[in-house]
């Protein structure tokens, strides 16, 4: 030990109170946390103790996963998000504005750990969870799904890059709002807003040559054309089209395997009706289709399974002009009168799983659930909308009219029951499980694409890696406590897919056995 080393502690002496011990400090911050009674707060609280003591913040987060997920992340952030231009305290993330345009390249070179940046995600704050278009508000959004790659990747902070697009807002609350912090300005019509994309891509892709992109919370019709404008370019993904789609059919395959146990009937056996055609509705629906190829059904044998409804009621062709992306889904078979009832829907139908993304919230009825309990004998409902309070029904809802038969995963946390000295977990469909691994795993091979199949890749993985006792209490989802382990687990699928795909640079990494795949991403990881 060199001299210096003994000495700085002598040198600090009188700094820092006499007593201040780590391990206490740790107590101390989460006494100081609990003594907060408004869920926003804890996320201030949080989010000025990741300024101060970063390190903490991290150590905490990590040893209280599931207490810390629902104040950083969802639903907690979607208030942060509301509320961002009265709560701000301080920068944090990069801000680009439509203003910018013509000169993007030199605000990104304004950040500060150019060459470290490997992850980002951005959002322009026009489809925030459920809320909708919060404009630059949305900044929280991207800073969340960040932290959640330090916490359940162990990426390090230093190259996570969060970015709030400023292109205005269309909501006029915010326009009139004095203290709003975005441009004051509707948002830009689709030709200049393509503009302002494509010189913004170009310009990352050239100041952070190593750089994963996660689109986040874009409206519908942008986050469907961004991605299959920039998929094949650049490493890029879309979080509320594949990673939802991804964790859903993760959850949805274990819930499968349950509800044919207890039917008696095939696994591929399914009918499932989505209450709710935006861009989740579909990336889901879309996801969900590899579950009927791999019970070896046709692609129009799989689509056959698959019923939408939107705010018209249900989607056929013989109801007139359709979105483009509802096409694919619309029913042929139906030629009757518009059908909007979901009820009435539930019996024309007869699902054995009813999907929620409609961010409306207890549209599932307990005369829907009961219907669907009569129908099934472990009805799958998953009320996916997010923040909890748009839920399409709570897990509490959902086990009172099922008599407790209900598989059940939500967007945002629900609280476990315990009925007839069972206690029965809600699952948490939540793309938090996928992203994370995903993200980390493409990182890791130095994917120049995101292919489909490395996005199901960690859908599958991620199916796969429950525990024999998650599974015999039923769970859909592994605990989030494991979420570094899940997270390797699933990054190491991701790269031996991307190696596959031939999207993979990463030479180190090739031809390696999966095992060595995990251990290599562990290793990898950053830790408090
Ligand atoms: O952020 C979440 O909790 C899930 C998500 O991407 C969304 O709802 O848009
Ligand atoms: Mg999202």
């Amino acid at each position: 030990m060199s001299s210096l080393t003994v000495r700085r502690p002598e040198l600090k002496r009188g700094l820092t109170p006499p007593m201040l011990d780590e391990k206490l400090h740790i107590e101390r911050c989460l006494e100081q946390l609990h003594s907060k009674d408004k869920p926003i707060e804890k996320y201030i609280y949080l989010s000025s103790l990741k300024e101060r003591d970063q390190s903490m913040f991290y150590k905490l987060c990590l040893a209280h996963m599931s207490e810390f997920t629902p104040i950083i992340y969802t639903p907690v952030v979607g208030d942060a998000c509301l509320q961002f231009s009265h709560i701000y305290r301080r920068p944090e993330g990069l801000f680009v504005s439509i203003e910018d345009k013509g000169r993007i390249g030199k605000v990104l070179s304004n950040w500060p750990a150019i060459d470290n940046a490997r992850i980002s995600v951005v959002t322009d704050g026009s489809r925030i969870l459920g809320l909708g278009d919060l404009g630059v508000n949305g900044m929280p959004i991207a800073v969340g799904k960040l932290s959640l790659y330090v916490a359940g990747a162990g990426i390090d902070p230093a190259s996570t890059l969060p970015i709030c697009l400023d292109l205005g807002t269309n909501t006029q609350k915010f326009l009139d709002d004095p203290l709003y912090l975005g441009a004051r300005r509707k948002r830009p019509a689709t030709a200049e807003m393509d503009e302002f994309m494509d010189e913004f891509m170009h310009e990352m892709a050239t100041r952070f040559p190593k750089l994963v992109v996660q689109f986040e919370d874009f409206s519908t019709d942008n986050a469907f054309r961004y991605l299959a404008r920039y998929r094949n370019k650049y490493a890029t993904f879309n979080d509320d089209i594949q990673g939802t789609g991804a964790v859903v059919l993760s959850g949805f395959l274990n819930a499968a395997k349950l509800s044919a146990a207890a039917s008696g009937r095939a696994l591929g056996d399914q009918r499932i009706l989505f209450f709710g055609a935006g861009s989740a509705g579909v990336g889901v629906a879309m996801q969900l289709m590899s579950f009927f190829r791999l019970q070896g059904m046709s692609e129009e044998e799989a689509r056959n399974r698959v019923w939408l409804v939107d705010s018209q009621g249900l989607v056929y062709d013989a109801r007139g002009r359709l979105p483009e992306h509802k096409k694919y889904f619309s029913r042929r078979d139906y030629t009757g009168p518009p059908m909007k009832n979901l009820l009435e829907i539930v019996e024309y139908v007869k699902p054995t799983a009813l999907l929620g993304l409609s961010t409306i919230a207890n549209a599932f009825t307990p005369a829907v659930l009961a219907k669907l309990a009569e129908i099934n004998p472990r009805p799958i409902v998953f009320p996916l909308s997010n923040p909890v309070r748009l839920s399409e029904c709570s897990f509490e809802d959902a086990v009172a009219n099922t008599n407790g038969s209900v598989l059940f995963a939500s967007g945002s946390p629900f609280d476990e029951i315990k009925r007839n000295g069972k206690t029965l977990y809600p699952g948490q469909g939540n793309n938090m499980y996928i992203f994370p691994g995903l993200g980390l795993g493409s990182i890791l091979s130095e994917a120049s694409a995101i292919t489909d199949a490395m996005v199901e890749a960690a859908s599958y993985g991620l199916a796969e890696s429950l525990t024999k006792e998650e599974r015999a209490q039923d769970l859909l989802y592994p605990r989030i406590e494991r979420i570094r382990e899940i997270s390797a687990f699933i990054a190491a699928q991701v790269i031996a897919t991307a190696q596959k795909a031939g999207v993979a640079h990463n030479e180190k990494l090739r031809g390696k056995p999966l095992s060595e795949l995990v251990d290599y991403a562990k290793g990898k990881m950053w830790y408090p």
